[in-house]
């Protein structure tokens, strides 16, 4: 019998229960064991979930309070003294490593003040982990028994699960060295690292566990010799009579170039992803032993799409007939952790759409349902193949998904559309002329705070409690308010607010043709902060201006130049849900077409700085160099160029991009005017060169918007200083990290008066010396 297999599930709740427990104890208003309750709960609730479903293979460990990377760095005591030396209780640790910790000494504990861990995005998903950080004195040890704990509670329940680890070689490369001790090349740890593992395995044997899902998804990188050939010494060392069997996985990516790493390794079986590389098949059988089981990631663990079942179970049979039925594994491609939780609570998408799509819980019933059509054959599930083949023919015949005249336009794109009429010299004499702008300009990123009650007015409105035309009145107020205070802060090129728009993605994709939205579709991002993102279901088009009217209003009440506020094709792409049945270039492209009128809208409504922020840019990256990766720089810079260019040399088109490991090249590549990018948590002084050749002006975030803290204006002078000891003056602007929306007004305004002061004393400074 062909078994099902899931790599894990979103922890999250239907519900969101696990956000909503996790802030209340944040703040104080939930117990510890509160907490711990929720979280056992969720965990019940899935496992019988995937049992009901009829899935084999159903994983544990995969629940987090916060990250599962950084359960990984709990359990194997990777944890700097800076939070080890509070010592607090061990969720509280966590949290501090995750997020940070401050709060002031009370009669029985000291005061906390520490920062959080770096936070990066995981893989090519909009999920971030915690990364690793190994100080001086990282000493290894078994510091708790999750894994253990949590498979033994599931084994009470009668469901004997797959636990699932981080591999070590995976857990060490995705980490980094600590400020103490930078040297360090966190592979060099493997040897110290293995016997916690073993002792680790030792325990799950011991609880019951027959095998453990480990996963090591770096084998989808271009790795390094070294780490490449890690894997050899990691899981000869692993793998003994006294460890369950190891099944190591990959996901998101290519394994075939690195297939020399699996080869010959004594694990029980393989798994690989073959939604995003079929190609695949043949070089990872190739590299199975007679006895190795192959896992068929076949399910999208990233998308929201129906699987298409005639396809998969077509690709299913033809790896049973590489290495016959009883070696082979139907499996989710990833976790589900990147999919909602259910489309059972989704009551507004109109049926014929909501049909098309599927979230972690009806993926399991997919999974399921391709083991036994392999297993029994097809005719055993005839009736889910037919449903299925004709929710795929509807979507593929749907007028929805198909506008001839989206297509006709995107064909029509030349070359030229992308293309600022004059360099960008010939540009700045313009915008110098036209805007009048100073030495030093000081703007920001575009988001001030959304206070409470933008958020109870945004709530009325969608509820239809108050009428739009109220509505509109409050937002002009609210933009009023913001133009007001940035005149009397002395900020030289303003922004309106963005008090109008819920989400930088959602508000777009809300005024265009093409796309859906799920009401409960909540994936979680980091920690507790969960996105919604955004469906494209159909061809992408613009049916009227969506920003003029609040952009013009706000130039209306300024003398000083007011920066219109876009978010960019690719962030727009990227943020959503992309098709599946047409490429992303082309969903780039409609998207950048719709925004290009946008540009040329604003810039005819009077409106001569705008500002297309593409902060996911990086994201979509492929994760190995090569020809897909070149391609994809390639279409994502068009689109961007393609949305901007069609403005005059006097118009100013500004960029920003945040929170993620850009390349000069393709920033440059944008020939935006302007870029502002979020800086001033890069303490590493290679991050000030990093973009010192970069030819246009540019802005470096002088202050992190994650935190409330308000820095002096002599921190500001200082910070100036040094990043105008590489870069020339004339080409620097001042702005904060990113938008201000999750700040509040009093630490917004004393940050911004300082650093705004900061610039004029620079712009004295210079015109005294010029
Ligand atoms: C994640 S980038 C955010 C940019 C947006 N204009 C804002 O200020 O919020
Ligand atoms: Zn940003």
């Amino acid at each position: 019998m062909v078994q099902s297999a899931v790599l894990g599930f979103p922890r999250i709740g239907a519900q969101r229960e696990l956000k909503k427990v996790t802030e209340a104890y944040w703040s104080g208003k939930a117990t510890v064991e509160e907490l711990f309750k929720v979280g056992k709960d969720l965990r019940e609730k899935n496992w019988k979930l995937q049992k009901d479903a009829g899935v084999d293979i159903i994983p544990s460990n995969d629940f987090s309070f916060y990250d599962q990377v950084l359960d990984h760095s709990l359990l194997f005591n990777v944890i700097p003294e800076r939070y080890s030396k509070y010592n607090l209780p061990a969720i509280d640790t966590l949290f501090a490593m995750g997020r940070g910790l401050q709060r002031p000494a009370t009669e029985s504990s000291p005061a906390v003040d520490v920062t959080a861990l770096e936070m990066v995005k995981w893989f090519d998903s909009n999920y971030h982990y915690v990364r690793p950080t190994f100080s001086k004195n990282v000493e290894f040890k078994l510091n708790s028994t999750k894994p253990v704990d949590e498979f033994l509670e599931a084994k009470a329940l009668g469901i004997n699960t797959r636990p699932v680890l981080v591999g070590p070689v995976s857990y060490l490369y995705l980490g980094k060295a600590d400020k103490d001790n930078l040297e360090l090349e966190p592979i060099s740890l493997l040897e110290k690292l293995l016997p916690v593992y073993a002792e680790l395995l030792a325990k799950l044997k011991e609880a019951g566990a027959e095998t453990v899902q480990i996963d090591e998804p770096i084998l989808v990188l271009d790795l390094p010799v070294e780490v490449q050939s890690a894997y050899k010494v990691a899981y000869e060392y692993l793998v003994s009579e006294t460890a369950p069997k190891l099944f190591l996985t990959t996901y998101f990516g290519d394994v075939t170039p690195n297939i020399q790493s699996i080869k010959g390794l004594p694990v029980a079986g393989v798994h690989a992803d073959f939604v995003r590389v079929p190609e695949q098949l043949d070089e990872v059988v190739a590299a199975l032993s007679p006895s190795q089981i192959l896992s068929v990631g076949i399910v999208n663990g990233r998308n929201i799409w129906k699987t298409n079942f005639a396809k998969a179970i077509e690709f299913v049979n033809s790896a049973i007939a590489k290495v016959g039925a009883e070696r082979v594994i139907v499996a989710t491609s990833s976790s589900l952790l990147h999919t909602p939780v259910t489309l059972a609570s989704e009551k507004k998408i109109p049926a014929e759409i909501k049909d098309w799509f599927s979230f972690a819980t009806e993926k399991l019933a997919e999974v399921v349902t391709i083991a036994k059509a392999v297993t029994d054959g097809s005719e055993s599930v005839t009736a889910e193949v037919a449903a299925n083949a004709k929710s795929i023919s509807a979507r593929e015949t749907s007028s929805i998904t198909n506008d001839t005249a989206v297509r006709e336009r995107v064909a029509k794109i030349t070359e030229d559309q992308a293309r600022r009429k004059s360099p960008f010299g010939v540009r700045l004499a313009a915008q110098k002329k036209a805007l009048g702008i100073p030495l030093f300009p000081t703007t920001t990123i575009g988001s001030f705070p959304q206070t409470k009650d933008i958020r109870i007015f945004r709530n009325k409105f969608t509820k239809g409690e108050i009428t739009a035309e109220e509505y509109e009145k409050f937002i002009e107020k609210e933009i009023e308010t913001v133009v007001k205070f940035q005149e009397e802060v002395g900020l030289d090129v303003l922004v309106h607010g963005e008090p109008e728009r819920n989400d930088m993605v959602q508000y777009f994709g809300e005024k265009l043709n093409g796309f859906v939205f799920t009401t409960n579709g909540w994936v979680q991002s980091y920690g507790s902060r969960y996105v919604r993102p955004p469906i494209i279901v159909g061809d992408v088009s613009r049916p009227g201006p969506m920003t003029v009217k609040e952009s013009k209003f706000a130039q209306s009440i300024t003398k000083k130049p007011m920066k219109g506020m876009l978010t960019g094709p690719v962030t727009c792409l990227r943020w959503s849900f992309p098709r599946d049945d047409i490429s992303s270039k082309l969903q780039a492209q409609q998207l950048a077409l719709a925004l290009r009128d946008e540009v040329q809208d604003l810039e005819a409504a009077g409106v001569y700085v705008i500002q297309v922020d593409e902060p996911a840019i990086r994201e979509g990256l492929p994760l190995r160099a090569g020809a897909e990766r070149d391609d994809y720089v390639n279409w994502a810079v068009e689109s961007f160029r393609l949305a901007t260019s069609g403005v005059d040399d006097s118009t100013q088109i500004h960029s920003h991009f945040c929170y993620s490991d850009l390349d000069p090249n393709h920033i440059k590549a944008l020939d935006a005017d302007v870029v502002s990018i979020e800086f001033s948590k890069k303490d590493d002084p290679k991050y000030i060169q990093e973009f010192s050749e970069y030819p246009n002006h540019i802005g470096l975030g002088l202050f992190d918007i994650h935190s409330p803290r308000v820095p002096a204006k002599d921190e500001f002078v200082s910070r100036i200083a040094d990043i105008l000891k590489v870069y020339p003056q004339e080409n620097l602007w001042v702005n904060p990290d990113c938008g201000l929306k999750t700040r509040g007004w009093t630490e917004t305004r004393a940050s911004l008066q300082n650093m705004v002061d900061a610039a004029k004393e620079f712009r004295a400074k210079y015109v005294a010396t010029a």
